[in-house]
């Protein structure tokens, strides 16, 4: 980055942080798909106070282009559209803490995948954007990670779309993969070779298989509901069977290198965006919450990628 864009970085979030709780980015999200506004209609939904509401609306026009030059939202000659993206609505983290809530669930009324459920076209983007992560992720932990070797049939909990468990039973031609998730997110699923797709609640029960693979799962519950998810597979898996998942692991000290500061961000993004209780953990609570389930506890075997890291359970 040039060192003149370095400097005034931090101008594009203040410039956004301001839009959110003046309520334009609500305002802009709030309006009926495409539909655009222009700054004097954006400038009458202002919160009380705007003295001048002419110059007030100067100043929505100025900040709103800027951040139409970040990508944030669109602008043509007169008028404002977007973003079309949730999470720039106004954050209520704070609100969150108070009243010992989750920060969507104040947002949009309900927990973040019964939202998803009502919202196709999120669920379809969410599911997309998972899946390419997961490519990057997955592939790099092919390349070093050998738990799978004698495994018959894996079950993928929380497996999305199959882009893991596609990318697992393409290497290991033996494995037979069984992708577990919610209804409506296996109804968008593609056929995979090799992959069957089964809609269900992993909270009520995980099919049967020789392992269970789960992926950026664990991280979404509470302590309470991953010993319950964590007792469903050890039901699900025979003697000697076991759990591989994927999480990014949280150092117990943080770092402050830019490679050290990603778990602590998911943590956040979990804080705000994910179910109450869910957040990222150290190797030792994993252990913990593996053994309350009754497995051996957690061996870490590989520092992947970006993060994550691989954790075995076994029976
Ligand atoms: C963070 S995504 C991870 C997706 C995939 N494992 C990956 O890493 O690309 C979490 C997944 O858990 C699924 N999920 C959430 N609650 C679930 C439930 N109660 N039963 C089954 N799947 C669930 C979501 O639909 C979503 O696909």
């Amino acid at each position: 980055m040039a060192a003149q864009e370095l400097m005034t970085a931090h101008i594009v979030s203040m410039t956004l942080k301001a839009a959110m709780e003046l309520g334009l980015i609500d305002t802009l999200t709030g309006a009926p798909a495409g539909r655009a506004l222009t700054a004097d209609e954006l400038a009458a939904k202002l919160p009380a106070g705007a003295t001048n509401k002419a110059e007030a609306a100067a100043v929505v026009d100025r900040m709103l282009r800027f951040l139409a030059s970040h990508g944030v939202v669109r602008c043509s000659a007169e008028e404002v559209t977007g973003p079309d993206s949730p999470p720039l609505r106004r954050h209520h983290l704070a609100e969150a803490l108070l009243e010992g809530r989750v920060a969507f669930e104040i947002a949009h009324g309900m927990p973040a995948f019964e939202y998803m459920g009502k919202n196709p076209q999120l669920s379809a983007l969410y599911n997309q954007a998972m899946s390419q992560l997961s490519t990057l992720v997955c592939g790099k932990m092919l390349e070093s990670f050998t738990g799978f070797d004698g495994i018959g049939i894996l079950v993928d909990v929380g497996g999305g779309i199959g882009t893991n468990l596609g990318m697992i039973t393409s290497k290991y031609k033996n494995i037979k993969g069984i992708n577990f998730d919610l209804p409506f997110v296996v109804s968008q699923a593609k056929p995979i070779p090799g992959v069957e797709h089964i809609g269900g609640d992993m909270l009520d029960y995980v099919p049967s298989g020789d392992a269970i693979f789960m992926k950026s799962v664990l991280h979404l519950l509470s302590d309470e509901d991953c010993v319950k998810l964590l007792k469903n597979c050890y039901r699900a898996v025979p003697d000697r069977g076991k759990v591989i998942a994927m999480e990014v692991v949280l150092p117990v000290t943080p770092e402050a290198t830019q490679a050290g500061r990603f778990p602590f961000l998911f943590d956040i993004i979990c804080l705000i965006n994910g179910l109450k209780g869910g957040k990222e953990r150290t190797e030792q609570e994993y252990a913990r919450l593996a053994t309350d389930a009754g497995f051996n506890g957690a061996i870490r075997s590989t520092v992947t990628f970006g993060g994550f890291s691989v954790l075995e359970f076994t029976k």
